[in-house]
């Protein structure tokens, strides 16, 4: 069953149009990586599909509901998540409580409001247990302005599943980390797909990447979807491989 569609979803900025005309139909609790070179409007995409932005045409359906011209807070309460490629944690606060704030907006409690000790300490041991999953419990204390980048990034990804939403949206998620750094993310996404319960789309550069986890995988080019297929499907395609394969591992090798 398909978890979400869109139909001729377009946006132009003045005369440039960065995502034209795309039809997806994508499976629900399957991988699917989109792929294509710098400009190609993949993070613009994800931009629509999260609520950022909003098309000048087309439309985007969520388990068969049109959330077109729904603010992002609501698409994340349906059960979109998104990570940025930008960092997007609270610098003054620790590990932990960045987490545990995660948790508490999804249990839709203020920050303020809580009173009850019991339902504080549930969130921070379930903001504990995400810190596991990520293998940050070490760094629960830190503040998370004292952070490197790829523990940031984990950080996010914590952040992220606190929101316990179907979908995620994964931008870049090894974006400016080192090239140590890359195995500690690319099993906690392993993870999250062994798990199985999740819808995952995400943006990446890295081919080896992409090729070990996606199901399907979604060239974007100039704006317009290009190829669809399997990674094999894709990786044999004359037309990627014409339109920029070449260019693309030129260009993000580390
Ligand atoms: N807010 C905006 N205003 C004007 N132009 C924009 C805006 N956002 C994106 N664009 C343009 O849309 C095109 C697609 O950009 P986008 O960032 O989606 O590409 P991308 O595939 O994510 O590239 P990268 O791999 O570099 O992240 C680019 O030409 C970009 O300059």
């Amino acid at each position: 069953m398909s978890i979400l569609k869109t139909q001729d979803l377009t946006i132009a900025f003045g005369g440039q149009v960065a995502v034209n005309s795309i039809n997806l139909s994508i499976e629900e609790k399957s991988f699917t990586s989109i792929i294509g070179p710098n400009g190609a409007g993949k993070t613009t995409l994800f931009n629509l599909l999260s609520g950022q932005l909003k098309p000048t045409k087309g439309s985007i359906l969520f388990k068969n509901e049109d959330i077109t011209r729904l603010p992002s807070t609501i698409r994340t309460r349906k059960g979109i998540g998104r990570s940025f490629q930008i960092t997007n944690v609270f610098p003054n606060l620790t590990v932990l409580e960045n987490v545990r704030l995660a948790v508490q907006s999804q249990a839709g409690v203020r920050y303020q409001m809580i009173k009850h000790f019991r339902s504080y300490k549930k969130m921070n041991e379930e903001a504990y247990y995400l810190l596991e999953q990520v293998m940050m419990a070490k760094q629960a204390d830190a503040l998370a302005s004292n952070l490197a980048h790829g523990e940031k990034r984990k950080l996010e990804i914590a952040m992220l599943l606190a929101l316990k939403t179907e979908l995620l949206l994964l931008d870049e998620p090894t974006a400016g980390m080192s090239l140590e750094e890359v195995p500690a993310i690319l099993k906690i996404i392993e993870d999250i797909k062994s798990s199985g319960n999740r819808t995952i789309l995400l943006i990446e550069h890295k081919m080896d990447m992409i090729m070990n986890l996606s199901d399907r995988i979604i060239v974007l080019f100039n704006g317009r979807l290009l190829e669809e297929g399997s990674p094999q499907e894709i990786m044999n395609n004359e037309t990627v491989q014409n339109a920029y394969l070449g260019g693309l591992y030129d260009d993000h090798t580390a």
